[in-house]
């Protein structure tokens, strides 16, 4: 496992055994979320009339530092659901991304479209979680979890209704996509040296299994990838700090939004 993974995992652990005290796994099931019927984020994908846009509301990375610490999720993820994302991805990790499950709770009431949950999830107790604050789809990111971890928590997530989004990095993790798993994610950022190699989706793309919905993960800025993305077979694109880093993020989303419509009637 990459360095800078490792060590969120780490964290990861004690925060999760440390939240388990704090509130049980039946209280979280008595959340008014937690008996909402999720939505499905592969079949927004899948629906040519969107945009497949995952947009991400994402306040600080590792690789970046802070990345907009003056906006709210109410006015941004409104923007985003309000010009065409297909879906919301809202990071809910506290020490290295700045998100809470707060962030969540709010993007989901103030709208109705699918919500990725973006974390490290390594625990059962974090997909009962990630119900419970109004999640649809949970990330399991294969690089730092075994290929039984990968079955045992997708079927989990899907017997609560959720739907999985495996992340890989590389050809090798490809196997673990098990039928729990609807959707794979190739992330192009490298998380040893942070570089984003814009290539590594497309090699990859032809060897997702046929029956998972495709999604291109990370440095994605330029409208006119999205064409490149399509044509290699992608339905998803994940997108974050390319918004998050305008002073105005919902209108930076809008923009883009119209710009790859523009390329698309070009090519
Ligand atoms: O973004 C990081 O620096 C990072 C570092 C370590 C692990 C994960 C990291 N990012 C998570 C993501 O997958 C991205 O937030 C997501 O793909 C959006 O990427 P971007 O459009 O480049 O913000």
């Amino acid at each position: 496992m990459k360095d800078i993974l490792a060590e969120i995992v780490a964290h990861k652990q004690v925060e999760v055994a440390a939240r388990k005290q704090v509130r049980s796994i039946a209280e979280l099931e008595q959340a008014p979320a937690f008996k909402r019927t999720p939505l499905s984020l592969s079949s927004f994908l899948k629906d040519p009339a969107k945009t497949g846009i995952i947009a991400e509301f994402k306040r600080r990375s590792p690789s970046k530092g802070l990345i907009n610490g003056n906006v709210t999720v109410q006015e941004v993820t409104t923007a985003y659901t309000r010009y065409g994302a297909s879906g919301l991805s809202v990071l809910t990790d506290e020490k290295y991304f700045g998100g809470s499950a707060d962030d969540l709770q709010q993007a989901r009431s103030f709208n109705n479209i699918p919500i990725l949950r973006k974390d490290f999830m390594i625990d059962e107790y974090q997909i009962i979680e990630a119900k419970a604050i109004g999640a649809d789809v949970i990330l399991l990111i294969a690089e730092c979890l075994s290929a039984a971890e990968v079955a045992r928590l997708a079927q989990f997530a899907n017997n609560l209704g959720l739907e999985v989004l495996m992340e890989v990095h590389g050809e090798s993790q490809l196997e673990k996509a098990t039928q729990h798993v609807q959707m794979v994610g190739v992330n192009n950022r490298d998380l040893t040296t942070f570089k984003v190699n814009f290539n590594r989706s497309c090699e990859l793309a032809p060897k997702i299994p046929a029956d998972k919905c495709k999604v291109a993960e990370s440095g994605i800025s330029d409208p006119a990838a999205i064409a490149t993305l399509k044509q290699a077979g992608f339905q998803g694109f994940l997108i974050g700090e390319h918004f998050m880093r305008q002073e105005n993020p919902a209108r930076a989303f809008e923009q883009f939004v119209a710009d790859v419509k523009a390329a698309e009637k070009v090519s």
